[in-house]
């Protein structure tokens, strides 16, 4: 595996923060998730951040500590879901780390709902409605990837270990191609 930071990418509740750390683990490296840095910073949770600083100053942080963590290497990094919004933040992080995108389907996605409705603001007295126009609208940020994972009916270890040995071929693949390139 190269040494390159593993970005994970999707809408709010697709499971960055879950598959993340799992394969975080099984690839032994250090697992960061940037909504937790975020909170662990300001001591309170990223619902209270919205309401007492606004989102603008949550974005501003997340660029920053995204834009740092690009910088470093062997890194597993899940992101916030809205994270992509910023171009900053997407070109960084497709220019040097491997970005996955981790896709679920809106019929699926919506049964996740009552995990997630509390924790993220950005679903606050939203409708059903809403919520699946945002999920849709969000979609053409999250196509800006490396590698797309389709997660609808897998478990969570069964995704980590798919990722794990998409890695590993893409390594193998790349080692033929430099081969090929020295001769
Ligand atoms: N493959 C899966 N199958 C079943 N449940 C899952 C799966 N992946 C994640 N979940 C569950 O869905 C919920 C949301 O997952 P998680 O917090 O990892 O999402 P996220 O993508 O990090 O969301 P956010 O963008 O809001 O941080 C959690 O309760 C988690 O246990
Ligand atoms: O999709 C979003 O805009 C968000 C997703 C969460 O991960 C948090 O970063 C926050 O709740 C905003
Ligand atoms: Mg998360």
């Amino acid at each position: 595996m190269n040494d390159r930071n593993i970005i994970f990418i999707g809408f709010m509740g697709v499971g960055k923060t879950t598959v993340g750390q799992l394969v975080a683990q099984k690839l032994n490296r250090k697992f960061i998730d940037t909504d937790e840095e975020i909170e662990k910073e300001y001591g309170i949770a990223t619902s209270e951040i919205f309401k007492k600083f606004g989102e603008k100053v949550f974005r501003e942080k997340e660029m920053s500590l995204i834009i740092s963590l690009c910088k470093q290497k062997n890194l597993v990094v899940s992101l916030g879901g809205g994270a992509f919004l910023q171009e900053e933040i997407r070109n960084a992080c497709l220019a040097s780390c491997i970005v996955i995108f981790l896709d679920l389907t809106f019929e699926k996605w919506r049964e996740r709902i009552n995990l997630i409705i509390e924790s993220r603001p950005v679903l606050n007295g939203k409708s059903i409605e809403e919520m699946k126009e945002l999920f849709y609208k969000r979609q053409e940020i999250y196509s800006n990837h490396h590698i797309k994972i389709d997660t609808d009916n897998k478990e969570v270890e069964d995704i980590a270990d798919q990722i794990i040995k998409l890695l590993e071929n893409r390594r193998l693949q790349n080692l033929v191609h430099t081969e090929e390139g020295d001769i």
